[in-house]
């Protein structure tokens, strides 16, 4: 189905909008323009690609048009992949602490994070997702606590914590921009097919 013009981005995460901002900033010119609605869309469960599907549904039904929106998973590898989608409500409870003791028993600290965005052209139609993972591990909290679980994950290759990192950095190896480009390329297939 070709690009539309308007797609909204549904969020109720300033953070989240800015660095999906400051990634479609980067690189070539989109075929498309992006506009935020900030929704407090509900944390479902179940699988993750469901989860990011289900999200986007709901979004297409409450804004009437094309959508894409994104839930980000942080992946614990010694407790088979969980929190995962779960993440908000450890952290929350638990804070940075909390989540490095869950892995005290572990000689394993490895982990990733992943981000799911879906996307679909309106609420009739079924959304399509994409997955982008970052691999890393787990360490004691470092870095300004300005965003989420980012003091504690230190990404593979990197002797720095994501928060510890530069956005530019970031946004270029993150879990949230390897999702973002792939998105990006089926867009911009997509628009040039209809044009
Ligand atoms: O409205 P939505 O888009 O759902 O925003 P949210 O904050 O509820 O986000 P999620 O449901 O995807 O839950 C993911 C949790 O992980 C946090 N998070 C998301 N992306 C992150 C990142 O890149 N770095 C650190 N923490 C992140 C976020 O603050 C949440 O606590
Ligand atoms: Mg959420």
């Amino acid at each position: 189905m070709a690009t539309p013009k308007k797609i909204y981005f549904a969020t109720g995460n300033k953070k989240k909008l800015e660095e999906v901002t400051a990634i479609l900033q980067s690189g070539a010119p989109l075929p498309f323009v992006m506009e935020a609605v900030k929704l407090d869309l509900p944390e479902l469960q179940g699988e993750p690609e469901e989860i990011s599907k289900e999200k986007c549904r709901i979004a297409a039904k409450l804004v009437g048009g094309a959508v894409m929106v994104e839930d980000t998973s942080l992946c614990f590898n010694a407790l088979k992949g969980l929190p995962g989608p779960y993440i908000k409500w450890f952290l929350e409870k638990l804070g940075h602490d909390g989540l490095n003791k869950m892995l005290a028993g572990f000689d394993d600290k490895t982990a990733y994070a992943q981000c799911i965005f879906a996307y679909t052209t309106g609420p009739e139609v079924e959304p399509i997702v994409f997955v982008g993972r970052t691999p890393g591990r787990i360490v004691a909290a470092r870095g300004p606590p300005d965003f989420g679980w980012d003091p504690i994950f230190e990404p593979e290759g990197f002797e720095t914590t994501y928060a510890e990192m530069d956005k530019e950095t970031k946004n270029k190896i993150s879990h949230r921009y390897r999702s973002l480009d792939l998105l990006r390329s089926h867009l911009q297939h997509h628009s040039e097919k209809s044009s």
